[in-house]
């Protein structure tokens, strides 16, 4: 007994000395004070109820980067800094990795800092341009059978008006299927029981929202003690009881049992000596997996940890972008024509003998592409990137700041061991970035030439952040484009979005749960995720 509360006090006083030791770093940094040294800003951060509501406020009071208290006495960096952000993630890399607890369900795929080149190397082939178009079929045909639902749901009511739906249901149904098809040949059905129970869509519907809406206080103490926790015992934290930890299981369960399935094939036709005959991911990371040097090479294990991430972090990702689409659509009829007008022109052009879009024609859709910008800038479904100084480094800023003692510095030095907490939704909003109605949806921004000439490069695409950048951004924002921009395009052919008619007093929220935010109705947040619209067919 006497070993374990010294231990406890030993382990205690390591922690308040670490944090200690960190703060040196950040003292002279302005930013909030939250009055509480156990919880710091961690609790109102984690429960806030619509993202940006501290980011754009201490945005607004401290600059591009700022000081925020953790839990036990910590403080964070926050940056929205462009040229900070360059600096972190395209120039130093892996000298700021991912902290431990970011890491906590990508890690099961991305390894830990060591293997996270090797897996990456593994699974590049596969995000290339050429491998993802091949995948514009079962895009398009996906979103033909989601409108082909709604169309479904709508006949029992007037057709001759527009009739609320949830739509973000159907958008993250849709990207499932076609997370499974594609990723391993796998089919969820998940569109064609959309009115019954289905294993895997019941798995992943709320999978955040359950597991990470308004974390419990233990929780959250729990989730900063990570840090000091061996990466050998993090390994089974999830198997702790926790809610988070609970459905997360569940899918990996479900996940990995559906993946070795489909790996059970593959690796016999593997062994045989032949090539795999899919054009599926798994098929292309088994072929790189065995071509690849063999004191290298995946464990099967591995293999599998990588299907369950890419269902993850490729499904509700995509669906709820697409649903903000929607959403800003339905609310800014101009632009929704103007969308319209653009397809209906460009199916008019098709040659007689091709019957549908190809990945060009999609990509000549100007002002459609324009919107997905849009979208993906002003609601940032990752809206932190959250990363650790493993160096003694100097942060270049783009415009200096004024530091509490009242010296004016144009970089700032941190040691090691620092959070380093990137606000994608703060940047994405930045007027000296977007301009001055960087807080106003306005997809023509992005049709101004002149747009890029004075950025500096940080993010993936459009050099919005929100698929973040450098060696660990999101892999899959080919797959993501294409997919939205094949989906957004069946759907406005077919379909008007409005407002949803009889809620005019409707408020919705975009509701932080653990890495992103889910639509949800304001004071209903106990029925999870949402997003009612007017519906209504054109033809
Ligand atoms: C709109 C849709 C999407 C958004 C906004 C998005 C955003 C992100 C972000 C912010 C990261 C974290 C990067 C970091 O920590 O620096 C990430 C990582 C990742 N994403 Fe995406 N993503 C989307 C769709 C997809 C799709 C469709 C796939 C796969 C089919 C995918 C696969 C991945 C993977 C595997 C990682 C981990 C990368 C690594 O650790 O190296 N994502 N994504």
């Amino acid at each position: 007994m006497h070993t374990i509360i010294l231990a406890f006090i030993f382990g205690f006083a390591i922690l308040c000395l670490s944090m200690r030791r960190r703060r040196r770093w950040l003292h002279d940094i302005a930013g909030p004070r939250s009055g509480s040294w156990l919880y710091g800003h961690q609790l109102r951060f984690n429960r806030q109820n619509d993202v940006g509501e501290l980011d754009f406020e201490w945005n607004h009071r401290y600059g591009n980067i700022w000081r925020i208290d953790d839990c036990f006495g910590g403080e964070s960096l926050m940056v929205a800094d462009p040229k900070a952000i360059h600096h972190i993630l395209h120039v130093q890399g892996y000298g700021y990795p991912k902290t431990r607890l970011s890491r906590q369900f990508t890690a099961l795929a991305f390894g830990r800092d060591d293997t996270h080149v090797q897996h990456r190397k593994v699974l590049a082939p596969a995000f290339a341009a050429q491998p993802i178009r091949a995948f514009l079929p079962i895009f398009r045909r996906v979103a033909a059978q989601l409108v082909q639902i709604w169309k479904d749901q709508l006949q029992c009511g007037d057709m001759s008006k527009p009739q609320v739906l949830s739509v973000s249901r159907g958008f993250s149904n849709a990207t499932l299927d076609i997370i499974g098809e594609t990723v391993f040949d796998y089919h969820f059905g998940s569109l064609d029981g959309f009115e019954e129970r289905n294993e895997f869509s019941d798995i992943f519907h709320n999978l955040w929202a359950n597991s990470n809406l308004h974390p419990s206080k233990p929780a959250i103490l729990f989730g900063a003690t990570w840090q000091f926790i061996p990466e050998s015992l993090l390994r089974f934290v999830e198997y702790l009881p926790f809610r988070q930890f609970v459905r997360f299981r569940e899918y990996l369960v479900a996940g990995k049992r559906a993946g070795k399935e489909m790996l059970k094939d593959m690796t016999q036709y593997v062994s045989e000596g032949k090539k795999s005959h899919h054009a599926d991911i798994l098929s292309i990371i088994v072929d790189a997996n065995n071509s690849s040097d063999s004191s290298v090479r995946l464990s099967e294990d591995e293999v599998l940890s990588q299907v369950t991430t890419l269902l993850f972090a490729g499904h509700e990702t995509t669906a709820t972008t697409l649903t903000w689409l929607a959403y800003e659509l339905a609310h800014h009829q101009a632009d929704q024509d103007e969308i319209r007008r653009e397809i209906t022109g460009r199916r008019a052009k098709l040659p007689l003998r091709q019957r549908d879009f190809s990945v060009a024609d999609l990509d000549a859709l100007v002002f459609t592409n324009a919107c997905i910008k849009e979208v993906l800038r002003f609601h940032p479904i990752s809206p932190w990137v959250t990363r650790e100084s493993a160096i003694h480094d100097i942060i270049p800023l783009s415009k200096p700041i004024t530091l509490k003692s009242g010296k004016t510095i144009a970089d700032i030095e941190i040691g090691s061991g620092v959070p380093v907490l990137i606000s994608t939704c703060a940047y994405n909003r930045l007027a000296s970035v977007w301009g001055a109605d960087a807080h106003e949806w306005n997809p023509r921004r992005f049709l101004n030439p002149h747009l890029r000439d004075t950025q500096v490069s940080v993010g993936l695409h459009a050099n919005v952040l929100t698929f973040s950048g450098g060696n660990s951004g999101c892999i899959g924002f080919r797959f993501a484009l294409l997919e939205m921009q094949s989906t957004i395009t069946e759907l406005i052919e077919n379909i008007k979005f409005t407002p949803p008619p009889g809620m005019d007093d409707i408020e919705m929220l975009r509701v932080p749960v653990g890495a992103i935010m889910a639509p949800m109705v304001k004071g209903k947040l106990h029925e999870r995720t949402q997003m009612p619209l007017g519906v209504e067919f054109l033809h």
